[in-house]
């Protein structure tokens, strides 16, 4: 199930509100500027599979998406538990960054966790499945996908070289909660 929590920026410990609802999600979000829609995910597709796989599965949306809001590029996140390189994948996004372009992602299996800071607020953002999220660009942000990853991303850039990110310096992440491993990673791939 997704969920919304939103904090002061000042307060880890308790939320000021928390919305499981996926209308609700969206509304709030929306309201401060961030995209979150729900979109059919219903390809075989689980964690693990390569990057081609999930493009050609997928292909329709991506085009859609590229041709509708002007992206250059795609690729694919795609980690299952027993990944190797799950550690260094995961530290790559955990502290707080900021891109040049919106960051725009549909999770196509799994789960992970998005949290934004914005107007002294913190929304921390669990997607899973089906779920559409774009951040704008300059937004900080933070991106945990547990110690024990279970997802697939498909991620549209407007820059054609990809992901890259500016590190804003702060330690706000590290007063937040880390993302919980995912409970149902057997049931909704
Ligand atoms: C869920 S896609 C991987 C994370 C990422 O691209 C990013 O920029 C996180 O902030
Ligand atoms: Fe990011
Ligand atoms: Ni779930």
């Amino acid at each position: 199930m997704s969920r919304l929590r939103i904090y002061e920026d000042t307060r880890h410990d308790t939320p000021l509100a928390v919305y499981e609802d996926h209308a609700a999600i969206a509304a709030a979000l929306n309201a401060v500027g961030v995209r979150f829609e729900q979109w059919e995910a219903n390809q075989p597709i689980a964690p693990g599979a390569s990057q081609d796989e999930v493009i050609a599965a997928y292909r329709q949306d991506i085009d859609r998406l590229m041709r509708e809001n002007g992206y250059q590029a795609v690729d694919v996140i795609s980690l299952k538990p027993d990944h190797p390189d799950r550690a260094a994948f995961r530290q790559k996004f955990l502290n707080e960054h900021t891109h040049s372009e919106d960051e725009v992602r549909f999770f196509v299996a799994g789960a992970g966790q998005f949290t934004l800071h914005l107007d002294g607020k913190v929304y921390e953002v669990l997607c899973e499945k089906g779920d559409l999220i774009g951040v704008p660009d300059g937004t900080p942000h933070w991106f945990d996908m547990s110690e024990s990853p279970y997802f697939v991303a498909i991620r549209l850039f407007t820059n054609v070289e990809g992901w890259v990110a500016k590190f804003t310096g702060e330690d706000i992440a590290e007063r937040f909660p880390r993302m919980t491993p995912h409970t149902s990673a057997s049931t909704d791939l």
